[in-house]
């Protein structure tokens, strides 16, 4: 469903991605790992065609980011790190807006994709509220309802439990799994523990360079006893050494 391949991203003199190739399909949930500045978010980007690449391509369901962006963007959802607000819209008006720039104007098919998201998202009991006056549980739940109003086979979410507290946590990664049977998805994060709760495959990037490329039982599996934490530590500080 997404093809990295030798993905390249210089600003100005800093190569914050360094030749990262990977693969992902249908149902798998892609954890993506790295110290803080290691070019998770760049990659990300680049594969939503948010940013163009200095060399190397990516692929989303065979349409090549660069030469046919909206088709891309048809296929993809985004979640960015800090999310795009509109503070005094109701979540019902804003997911309306971002349906209707998404192309959705059908009114049928409109009013059927918000249900959609919103029962998936958990929003109903908020949906005529403006977003300023939602918690940041609820405020996340309004960015990947966003991401996922055009119903796209690929989401890729920049740390979707960053800042929530420990229910809210759970209720996201719960969201997040419930939809991935049918798409490919892609999370950056910080937590190794959600990699073990939610994801099937970890990538772990140092200095915009792929470590490891693997399941979470292989990766943990490398120092036996350890926590993922503990490998997680050991792998990135080695190559802050090196
Ligand atoms: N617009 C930009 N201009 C110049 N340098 C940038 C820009 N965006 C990111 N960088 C640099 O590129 C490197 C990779 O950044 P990136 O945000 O992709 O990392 P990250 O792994 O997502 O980090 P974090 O976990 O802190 O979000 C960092 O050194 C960062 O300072």
């Amino acid at each position: 469903m997404v093809t990295v391949d030798r993905l390249v991203k210089d600003y100005g003199t800093l190569r914050a991605v360094d030749g990262v190739s990977f693969t992902i399909n249908k149902g798998d949930i892609l954890g993506f790992l790295g110290p803080n500045g290691a070019g998770k978010s760049t990659t990300m980007k680049m594969i939503t065609g948010f940013l163009t690449p200095t060399a190397g391509t990516a692929t989303v369901d065979g349409f090549d980011v660069a030469k046919d962006p909206i088709e891309v963007k048809k296929r993809i959802g985004y979640l960015p790190e800090s999310s795009a607000a509109y503070p005094e819209m109701t979540v019902v008006e804003f997911l309306t807006y971002v349906a209707e720039a998404r192309g959705i104007t059908d009114k049928d098919q409109l009013n059927a994709r918000l249900a959609d998201v919103i029962v998936k998202c958990h929003l109903d009991s908020v949906k005529y509220r403006a977003i300023e006056n939602l918690s940041k549980g609820y405020r996340q739940r309004v960015g990947v309802a966003q991401a996922i109003i055009h119903d796209p086979k690929v989401l890729i979410l920049d740390e979707p439990t960053d800042g929530l507290d420990p229910n809210q946590k759970h209720e996201v990664r719960k969201l997040i799994q419930a939809m991935s049977k049918d798409k490919a998805i892609v999370l950056s994060t910080h937590i190794l523990e959600e990699v073990e709760a939610i994801c099937n495959r970890v990538i772990i990037i140092d200095q915009g360079k792929v470590l490891v490329d693997e399941t979470p039982a292989e990766f943990k599996a490398r120092k036996p006893g350890a926590t993922i934490d503990e490998v997680f530590r050991e792998l990135t500080n080695k190559t802050i050494l090196a």
